[in-house]
């Protein structure tokens, strides 16, 4: 390492020691902590990501500040990679050891180990840039600056702030930046309301909905996902948006929100019987999730009707789908190019049983990984179309680049023999799907434009979607214990292989509830264990997973459950 560099490291690095007593990981969506514990892991998060991007041969990365759906006084950073996807994990641990280095030497000395050992050109030579973003959190904008000093702590490299964004902005714009495409917000709201009107435009019988139908009412979270609506709703033909909570007056994920409303099932603040029977969605704080849900007129005016992420996968799933039999559909002047993509479908443990027994009744491919995007969107992308989605509302379709250039050479040779069949327009859906919905990442505003296109598309109420299969009751609760990772999972997080007894002990419970099933596990965001449970009624699903809380107390010790 030259000297120069050297000591700018040692230099700015002074200036950020990391809080005593605390172990940061980068867990199921980087480090999260209370705010005020952050700013020397976001200065070290910036030196990663100048790393990162001099190892991956100065393609553009991404630092995103935010805690998501957490309290607002919580932050967190995490890093998009040159793809827009999450930090490859194989660079995790070395994330880990930066943020705990306790000395500036210790530090240095990580960095010179790491740098030799990844072969990283760290010669001052190569130029490289940082996409930086963040959401609303009154923190975001010192932790902002502390990720700019991390940046600029390595020769060459320089961060762009991109100001407050929703997280799928900032993995959009790398992506997009290291395509070659123009990358500013503009560009994003361009490349999906153009997609959004293709696809209304493309619906064979369009009409069949009244004013009213086209209407949705969006829960902001009282975050940036509202805001942003607010522009993107303007450019939007054939939608009528209302944006509720987008933080004016209230406070962010206070009551609101999409992890809010999925694990509560009740609605917002600001929502209640004046919405009876209307499409209402909820974003979360920094909108990469969304659920959909209705007020029935039948229940309390807190009471919903839950639309989450599984359902919307299936919906995903059911237009692909049948887009992809209308395309191989024999015909006369069929020019031998038919291929048979591979169309799967990848859950979490967290999916709801009767979303996963829908999905196989569809004969789709089912595969299940462990919580976080960075597994799902790994498992999806080996697939021609791969849709992933976690229950609380995080998720997206991806397309393979094979499959595009197939389907884009498929388009011309049939829009070339007639334009307008069947086929030729199935292709320009999918093609237009795949613009429309974010290929780095869950995005709930592109989910969003989906949802309503197909939705628009089959002519559709919320409550004909919800109503392809009724979920099993369910309950999630949280127990706080000693050390969280005592808990040691296997099989895609459905069973526990640490402590020893403590899987046989949920077996048992689990046994006495029929369509039981229950299962635990250490979050990565907060310092608790989940439990899950699901049952034939939502009594059964309650005292199941209220019973486990109390074998994860009795076998981890907190004394305060
Ligand atoms: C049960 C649940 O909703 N878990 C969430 C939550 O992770 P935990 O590791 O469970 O804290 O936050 C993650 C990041 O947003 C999200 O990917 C995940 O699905
Ligand atoms: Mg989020």
């Amino acid at each position: 390492m030259k000297e120069e560099q050297h000591s700018l490291l040692l230099s700015s690095s002074s200036c950020f020691s990391p809080p005593e007593g605390v172990r940061l990981s980068y867990g199921t969506a980087g480090f999260r902590a209370d705010a005020a514990l952050l700013q020397s892991t976001v200065y070290r998060v910036g030196i990663l990501a100048a790393l990162r991007s001099l190892k991956m041969e100065s393609s553009v990365i991404g630092i995103m500040i935010t805690a998501s759906h957490n309290k607002v006084t919580d932050n967190g950073v995490k890093i998009a990679d040159p793809s827009g996807g999450m930090l490859s994990r194989d660079w995790e641990p070395f994330a880990d050891a930066l943020a705990n280095a306790p000395t500036p030497q210790h530090l240095l000395q990580l960095i010179t180990e790491f740098v030799e050992k990844e072969s990283i050109p760290l010669d001052g030579v190569r130029p490289a840039t940082i996409l930086l973003g963040r959401d609303t959190r009154p923190s975001g904008e010192s932790l902002l600056e502390a990720a700019k000093q991390g940046v600029s702590s390595i020769l060459g490299v320089v961060a762009i702030d991109m100001g407050i964004v929703t997280t799928p902005q900032l993995h959009w714009m790398v992506r997009a930046r290291n395509m070659g495409m123009k990358a500013y917000e503009l560009d994003y709201f361009e490349q999906l309301s153009s997609s959004f009107r293709c696809l209304i435009d493309l619906i064979p019988s369009k009409g069949r909905m009244s004013e009213g139908d086209l209407k949705v009412v969006v829960d902001g979270a009282n975050g940036v996902g509202g805001e942003k609506l607010e522009l993107l709703k303007k450019m939007l033909d054939n939608l009528f948006v209302e944006v509720r909570n987008s933080g004016r007056d209230g406070v962010l994920n206070e009551g609101v929100g999409a992890d809010f409303v999925q694990k509560e099932k009740v609605a917002p603040h600001g929502f209640g019987s004046q919405d009876i029977g209307l499409r209402c969605a909820s974003l979360d704080g920094d909108a990469d999730r969304l659920v959909y849900f209705c007020v029935p007129s039948s229940k309390g005016c807190s009471d919903i009707e839950l639309v989450d992420g599984d359902k919307i996968l299936s919906l995903f799933a059911i237009f692909i789908k049948e887009q992809l039999s209308t395309l191989s559909k024999e015909r006369g002047e069929n020019m031998g190019s038919n291929y048979q993509a591979r169309l799967g479908v990848v859950q979490t443990a967290y999916a709801n049983g009767a979303s996963t027994d829908f999905l196989k009744k569809l004969e789709l491919e089912v595969i299940f990984t462990p919580t976080g995007v960075k597994h799902l969107h790994e498992k999806a992308a080996e697939f021609d179309i791969g849709i992933y989605f976690e229950a609380n509302g995080h998720g997206t379709i991806l397309f393979s680049e094979s499959f595009l250039c197939w389907l884009e050479a498929r388009h011309k040779e049939l829009s070339s023999v007639s334009t307008g069949s069947e086929q030729e327009t199935a292709a320009l859906r999918l093609l237009a799907a795949s613009k429309l919905i974010n290929q780095a990442v869950g995005d709930a505003l592109s989910g969003l434009l989906l949802v309503e296109a197909i939705l628009q598309h089959k002519g559709w109420s919320i409550r004909r979607w919800s109503e392809l299969y009724q979920d099993l009751p369910s309950r999630q609760v949280k127990v706080k214990v000693v050390d969280r990772t005592a808990v040691v999972t296997a099989n895609a997080e459905t069973i526990v292989v640490r402590p020893p007894g403590i899987q046989e002990a949920i077996n048992i419970e689990t046994a006495k509830y029929p369509q039981g099933r229950s299962f635990i596990r250490p979050s990565g965001t907060e310092d608790v264990i989940r439990v899950y449970a699901e049952a034939s009624t939502q009594e059964a699903a309650d005292s199941l997973a209220n019973s486990v809380a109390k074998l994860v107390d009795q076998f981890l010790g907190s004394g305060s459950f």
